[in-house]
């Protein structure tokens, strides 16, 4: 069975390694015209955390949640696990509004909320609402080279050439279309809207808590610190706005006083690929001339990519497997 996986961001590449895991024989080849460390799953912040996740299976969507966070809490106890990028991070959530217990309080470790004294005592500052929990954090800069590594050593092919169509892989069994923001284009879904979003990395690594208050949030690393960050609606572009990286630094150090003087040591922006009806995870049959193409859509996650990563990309294997025993 010959396999394109089309994008290597985190969803082709864990998606590469499940249909690997599920069926080892398959000859799997990845065409991307971006790869590590030039994705936008490079920029993202990798915390295991719901953001404004819309998706009709409510069920469904829990369980690619828990999926993910348990396997990346698989990650994270290995005693390898730096390899990976993988590990639990004490975390606090401020909002200015009232806020509903979020229906995920449950996967992540130790969830509380916080009474309104307490979070005044604890930030100075009065937020209507306060959650703490552990989570985690899986790192793009360690976690793409290992799916990368894996993939390779089961003899996976890379090819960067950059797609206008899908129609141009007719040579192959099975498409399985993982480009993120690019499937605004390449399957012209105009449901898909990107949000971009720049942060900074700065130096500061005596910082290993995850915060995020409405005007700004930060993200341990094992080598610093994230800083961020922007969400705009439409913007596509990738170029870094020094307003913004000036903004980001002035925001973070309100919110935490004792990061002023912190050295920048890079400053990233991607695309964050929101899909107006949730994320696009379905088998599709196109028919081109005498020529069929069996595809596997797996896009549109929008700010939970590495939230659902896993479980989304095993989901994805399985409906490989069901194109493979229908043409039996
Ligand atoms: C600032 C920021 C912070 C974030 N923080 C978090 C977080 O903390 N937690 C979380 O879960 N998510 C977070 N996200 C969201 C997360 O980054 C995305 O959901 C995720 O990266 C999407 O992965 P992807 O593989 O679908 O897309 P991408 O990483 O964009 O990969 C798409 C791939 O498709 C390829 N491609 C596209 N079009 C074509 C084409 N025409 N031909 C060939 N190749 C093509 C690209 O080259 C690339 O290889 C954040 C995003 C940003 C920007």
């Amino acid at each position: 069975m010959k396999i394109c996986i089309v994008g290597a961001g985190v969803i082709g590449l864990s998606t590469g390694l499940c249909i690997k895991n599920l069926l080892p024989a398959a000859r799997l080849t990845i065409i991307a015209d971006t790869f590590n460390p030039d994705t936008t799953s490079d920029v993202a912040g990798g915390v295991w955390e719901p953001h404004f996740v819309t998706y009709p299976d409510k069920q469904e969507l829990s369980k690619w949640q828990k999926t993910t966070f348990n396997y990346i809490f698989d990650l994270s106890v290995r005693p390898n696990a730096h390899e990976y990028g993988a590990f639990m991070c004490p975390s606090l959530i401020l909002e200015s509004d009232k806020v509903e217990k979020p229906d995920w309080s449950d996967i992540v470790v130790g969830f509380n909320i916080l009474s309104k004294d307490e979070i005044k005592r604890r930030t100075g500052v009065e937020y209507e609402t306060g959650w703490t929990f552990n989570t985690l954090v899986l790192e793009g800069s360690k976690y793409l080279p290992y799916l990368t590594n894996e993939l390779r050593k089961q003899g996976v092919n890379f090819e960067k050439r950059k797609l206008n169509s899908l129609e141009e892989l007719t040579n192959y069994d099975v498409i399985v279309h993982c480009t993120g923001y690019g499937a605004r284009k390449l399957v012209g879904d105009d449901n898909v809207v990107g949000y971009s979003g720049q942060v900074i990395k700065v130096d500061a690594l005596h910082m290993k808590y995850f915060i995020t208050s409405p005007t700004a949030y930060v993200i341990p690393r094992s080598d610093g610190l994230i800083m961020g960050g922007t969400l705009i609606e439409g913007d596509e572009s990738r170029i870094p706005d020094e307003q913004h990286t000036k903004m980001i630094y002035e925001d973070c150090c309100k919110l935490l006083p004792q990061l002023h003087g912190c050295k920048i040591l890079k400053v990233l922006k991607g695309i964050r690929p929101y899909r107006k009806n949730g994320v696009r995870l379905e088998k599709e049959v196109k028919i081109i001339g005498s020529k069929k193409l069996n595809i596997v859509h797996n896009y549109g996650h929008g700010g939970n990519g590495v939230t659902l990563h896993w479980g989304c990309a095993l989901r994805a294997a399985s409906l490989v497997k069901e194109f493979q025993q229908e043409n039996l």
